[in-house]
C-alpha cells in the first residue's frame, strides 16, 4: 500500500480531547466544528485528509465523492452504520472504528434498563418529584430467576449476559456467527429464535443494523414471546420495528421497553418515549467519561500508527478494486493448487502484507497473512462458521480469527486463522467444497 500521508483531519462531534491532542503531537493539523449541516460539512471537508466522526454525522456518498483529498474517516465508536462503506470503498476512502472502546459502558446501561424496567424507578421518580408517595403503583418483580433472551452473542451481548447473570437470571441466547459451545462457555445457551422467544422474560438485542436485522422483533415475533415480556434495544434503531413495539405495548403483550436507540435520532414521533411502559435514553450507551476517553484516543492512535506505516488496526473497508491493481501498489499472482489456478490480489499494509481477493472472492476484511491459515471455499450459510469450528475442534485446532466475503451469495472463499495447522484437510469433507491450509 503507498503511504498515507494525513496533515489535517475535521473532527466533526464532541470527542473526548485526548483524540486531538494524540493527533497534534504527532504533526496532524485538527479542526474542531460539531454540528455542521450536511452542506456545511460538504464545503469544509474539501480541506482535510480525515474526518474524525461518532454516530450523529451522516457521511453519505454524496459527501464522500465531493472530495478529492479525504483518505480516512475514523469512527471514534463501534457502528458505522452512519458512514457510506461502499463509497467510501469505491472512492479508496479507508473506514476505521474503535469496536471495544464503548463495550463496557453500552453492556451496563444495558443492564441499568432491565434493571429499571423490573423495578419502574425512572417513573417513580418522576411521580415522586411531582410530589406523590406512591408505592402500589410501581410495584415490581425481581430479576432473580427470570429468563433473559440476548440476541447478538458479540462484544456487548457476552458483557451483559455475564453481569445478569450475577443477578440469578438464566442466560438464553442467538447468534449465526458465536459458536454455541463459545457461549456457553460464558453461561449462554444457544437456541433457534424460535425456540428462543417463548421462553424470555425479558429480551435484549445487541446486533448491528443489517438487512437480516430490521425488525427482527416485529408484529410476528411479538405474537411468539410470553405475554408482558420486556425488551430492551441499547444497539440500533429499527433492529425492533419501533410500530410494532408501539402496539404491542398497547395490546399488553410487551409490558415494558428500555430504548436507547431510534431510527430516527432525534425521533420526531414521540409515541414510543411517552409510552408510560418506556423508558428511554437520548443514545447515551457510549456517553461516558471512560469510553469516550478510550474511543477518541483509540481513533487517533490508530490513525497516527497508519500514517506512520506501523499497523492497519480497525478498518472495517478496503479501499482499492480490482480494476486499479498497479495504480495502488497491489500485487496480483496466480497460485497453482492440486492442477487448479487461483488468482490472489494482496498488499502491504503497515509493514504487514494481506490478501484482499481470492477467485471470486472479495474478503470483507483484508487477511493478514501470518500464523497458520486455513482457506476453504463454501457456499453462504448461517451455520457455516459454527460447524467448521466445530470440525477442527474435534481435530484439535482452535479458531483465532475469521474473515468472510464481502459478498454473501454463492460459493465463496472464506480464512480462519488457527492455532495449528489441521492433520487431515479431509476432517472438513462435510462442510467445505475446497480446502487449502498454510503456516506462515
Ligand atoms: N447505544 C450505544 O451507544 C451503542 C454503543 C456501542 C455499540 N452499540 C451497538 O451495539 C451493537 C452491538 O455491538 P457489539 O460491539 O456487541 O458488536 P459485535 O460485532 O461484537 O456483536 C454483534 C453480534 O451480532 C451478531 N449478529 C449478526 N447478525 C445477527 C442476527 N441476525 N441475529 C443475531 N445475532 C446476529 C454477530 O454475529 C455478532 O456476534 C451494534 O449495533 C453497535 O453499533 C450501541
Ligand atoms: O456505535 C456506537 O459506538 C454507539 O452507538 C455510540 O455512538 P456515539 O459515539 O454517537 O455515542
Amino acid at each position: 500500500m503507498a503511504p498515507i500521508t494525513i496533515r489535517s483531519v475535521l473532527i466533526s462531534e464532541s470527542v473526548d480531547p485526548r483524540c486531538r491532542a494524540v493527533l497534534e503531537e504527532n504533526g496532524i493539523r485538527v479542526t474542531e466544528r460539531p454540528n455542521m449541516k450536511t452542506e456545511e460539512l460538504m464545503a469544509e471537508i474539501q480541506n482535510y485528509d480525515g474526518l474524525v466522526v461518532r454516530s450523529a454525522t451522516k457521511v453519505t456518498a454524496d459527501i464522500i465523492n465531493a472530495t478529492d483529498n479525504l483518505k480516512i474517516i475514523g469512527r471514534a465508536g463501534t457502528g458505522v452504520d452512519n458512514v457510506d462503506v461502499d463509497a467510501a470503498t469505491k472512492k479508496g476512502v479507508i473506514v476505521m472504528n474503535t469496536p471495544s472502546g464503548n463495550t463496557i459502558s453500552a453492556a451496563e446501561l444495558t443492564c441499568i434498563m432491565l434493571m429499571n424496567l423490573s423495578r419502574n424507578v425512572p417513573q417513580a421518580t418522576m411521580s415522586m418529584k411531582q410530589g406523590n408517595w406512591d408505592r402500589k403503583k410501581f410495584m415490581g418483580s425481581e430479576l432473580f430467576g427470570k429468563v433473559l433472551g440476548i440476541v447478538g452473542l458479540g462484544r456487548i451481548g457476552k458483557e451483559v449476559a455475564s453481569r445478569m447473570q450475577s443477578f440469578g437470571m438464566k442466560t438464553i441466547g442467538y447468534d449465526p456467527i458465536t459458536p454455541p459451545e463459545v457461549s456457553a462457555s460464558w453461561g449462554v445457551e444457544q437456541m433457534s429464535l424460535e425456540k428462543l422467544w417463548p421462553q424470555c422474560d425479558y429480551i435484549t438485542v445487541h446486533t448491528p443494523l443489517m438487512p437480516s436485522t430490521v425488525g427482527l422483533l416485529s408484529d410476528e415475533t411479538f405474537a411468539l414471546c410470553k405475554r408482558g415480556v420486556k425488551v430492551v434495544n441499547c444497539a440500533r434503531g429499527g433492529i425492533i420495528d419501533e410500530a410494532a413495539l408501539l402496539r404491542a405495548l398497547e395490546s399488553g403483550q410487551c409490558g415494558g421497553a428500555g430504548l436507547d436507540v431510534f431510527v430516527e435520532e432525534p425521533p420526531k414521533d414521540r409515541s414510543l418515549v411517552n409510552h408510560p411502559n418506556v423508558i428511554s435514553c437520548p443514545h447515551l450507551g457510549a456517553s461516558t467519561k471512560e469510553a469516550q476517553a478510550r474511543c477518541g484516543e483509540d481513533i487517533a492512535l490508530q490513525i497516527v500508527d497508519m500514517v506512520k506505516g506501523k499497523n492497519l488496526i480497525g478498518a472495517v473497508n478496503q479501499s482499492h478494486s480490482a480494476s486499479n491493481v498497479a495504480a495502488e501498489g497491489l500485487c496480483q499472482v496466480e497460485v497453482g493448487v492440486n492442477g487448479c489456478s487461483y488468482k490472489a490480489i494482496g498488499s502491504v499494509r503497515g509493514g504487514v502484507p494481506v490478501l484482499l481477493e481470492l477467485s471470486d472472492s472479495v474478503f470483507r476484511q483484508p487477511v493478514t497473512l501470518n500464523g497458520n491459515l486455513l482457506f476453504f471455499k463454501a457456499s453462504a450459510d448461517p451455520q457455516l462458521l459454527t460447524s467448521v469450528i466445530g470440525l477442527l475442534a474435534a481435530e484439535g485446532v482452535e479458531v483465532e480469527s475469521f474473515s468472510g466475503p464481502a459478498d454473501r451469495a454463492g460459493d465463496l472463499w472464506y480464512c480462519v486463522g488457527m492455532s495449528s495447522l489441521i492433520k487431515d484437510l479431509n476432517a472438513l469433507k462435510p462442510v467445505v467444497k475446497h480446502a487449502a491450509q498454510l503456516s506462515i
